[in-house]
């Protein structure tokens, strides 16, 4: 796993998916070196890098320019990015050119989640995955009323990760935003 502090960050882009979220998004993708995998507001990169490492190929999609070079600068930076392709457009755009897809990851939608969606489910290979993160409490329903709609079984955890940060008194826990990681598989 790569860990956090390692990416380059950008004060216009969010962080990276945290080390322990990627980690349990990596698990559940159950990811196998033969796949194909679209990473959906790739932001900086978190997602891109760690499914880079383990996938076939892996196609990277952010609506925000200086995402995509962001996710270009820790790709590089972890010298990885020889299966990877970078498109610099909104989702529900992308994904109409994007063909034979294993496994999903939507980590940022705005506006077009369930489009989103619709696209990814009707280009999703059987026993395809879809995982989606999400922190607002309705981009949480949509996802699940949506997914449910297309036919599949949502999984739906909730996380909260704190860190202990040492101290000269002893171990201060401090706490994450807490995201739900929304997963499903088509039958
Ligand atoms: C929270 S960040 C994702 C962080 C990323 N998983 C990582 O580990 O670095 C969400 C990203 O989704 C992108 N985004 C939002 N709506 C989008 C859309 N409709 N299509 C493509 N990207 C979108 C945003 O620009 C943002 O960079």
């Amino acid at each position: 796993m790569l860990e956090d502090m390692d990416f380059i960050k950008s004060c216009d882009v969010p962080g990276p998916t945290k080390e322990a979220i990627r980690a349990i998004i990596l698990y559940k993708s159950d990811v196998k070196d033969s796949e194909n995998v679209v990473d959906v507001g790739c932001g900086t990169g978190g997602i891109t890098c760690e499914f880079a490492q383990r996938a076939k190929h892996v196609t990277s999609i952010d609506i925000n320019p200086e995402a995509i070079e962001m996710t270009q600068k820790n790709l590089d930076k972890f010298d990885l990015g020889d299966n990877v392709t970078l498109i610099c457009n909104d989702g529900a755009e992308a994904l109409k050119d994007i063909e034979d897809i294993d496994i999903a990851i939507v980590g940022g939608s705005g506006k077009q989640l369930e489009n989103i969606l619709e696209l990814i489910d009707s280009k999703l290979n059987s026993k395809g995955r879809i995982i989606v993160t999400a922190i607002l409490v309705d981009t949480k329903v949509e996802a699940i009323n949506k997914l449910k709609e297309l036919n599949y079984n949502p999984n739906i955890m909730e996380v909260n990760i704190s860190k202990g940060r040492v101290l000269d008194r002893g171990i201060m826990m401090m706490s994450e935003n807490p995201i739900a990681i929304i997963s499903a598989k088509k039958r």
